[in-house]
């Protein structure tokens, strides 16, 4: 489980996280939800280490993270599919899919044979510079990346950013089914209350860098949840 206790986060004299406990499960998929500006991503940030904190703990299956440098986090199973993508424009797909085996020992470099299947798109693909696919295909093909690095738990910053109404659906599909499927814990931060109300087992909001409010995406009070989302 990744446990976030109590962080703060400053860009400069800025804090952009206050106070920020949450809690990613394995097996379960824990959604973020916010609306533009309220930290989502800094979030993410603090948690792949990409932004250091300032105040307050992240620690996966009870080790602490704080310190340690991205490289380092990926090392111990922590997958990162970034918001607006972060596909290498002149690599072609099969390379892009590469640049995951980095943290991996020598006998895992390959590609795993259920990304092909989730995302076939990407199979038929192989050879194409990952900057000629579409919004929808690079975003398959960020997911296949992570996967590819086989993380414990897969953090998602914004999947549904920009991508048409079929592709959403495939990607929540493969969201569910690696859950199902692999176990591993997922963290997604998002916009889109549907898509989240429909994917989640549990549901945090977030405004103006705090939790305001969290529970089961069961009960999540639709007019609350949209009432943080609107500005
Ligand atoms: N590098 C930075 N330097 C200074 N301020 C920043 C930086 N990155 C983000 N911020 C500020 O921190 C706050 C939180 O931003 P963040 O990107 O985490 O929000 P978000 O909820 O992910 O929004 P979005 O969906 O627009 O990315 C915002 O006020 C933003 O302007």
């Amino acid at each position: 489980m990744l446990t976030v206790d109590t962080i703060n986060l400053h860009y400069g004299a800025a804090q952009a996280l206050r106070g920020v406990s949450i809690g990613a499960p394995m097996g379960k998929i824990t959604c973020v939800l916010g609306r533009n500006g309220v930290g989502k991503s800094s979030l993410l940030r603090a948690i792949t280490g990409q932004h250091g904190v300032s105040a307050g703990t992240i620690s996966f299956n009870g080790e602490v993270l704080n310190g340690l440098a991205p490289y380092a986090r990926a090392k111990h199973g922590i997958g990162y599919v970034p918001q607006g993508r972060e596909i290498f424009p002149l690599l072609t797909v099969k390379e892009n899919l590469e640049t995951g085996f980095a943290p991996l020992p020598r006998k895992e470099r390959f590609i795993p044979d259920d990304i092909f299947a989730l995302f076939p798109v990407l199979n038929s693909m192989l050879s194409r510079r990952g900057g000629d696919l579409s919004g929808g295909q690079q975003q398959q093909l960020a997911i296949g990346r992570a996967m590819v690095t086989r993380p414990k738990i897969l953090v998602l910053d914004e999947p549904t950013e920009g991508i048409q109404p079929s592709i959403i659906k495939d990607i929540g599909r493969a969201i569910k089914y690696l859950r199902d499927s692999t176990g591993m814990a997922i963290l997604l931060v998002e916009q889109y209350l549907d898509f989240c109300r429909e994917l989640a087992d549990h549901v945090y909001i977030m405004d103006r860098g705090e939790i305001v409010h969290e529970g089961p995406a069961e009960t999540l009070d639709t007019a609350e949840a949209r009432r943080h989302l609107t500005v």
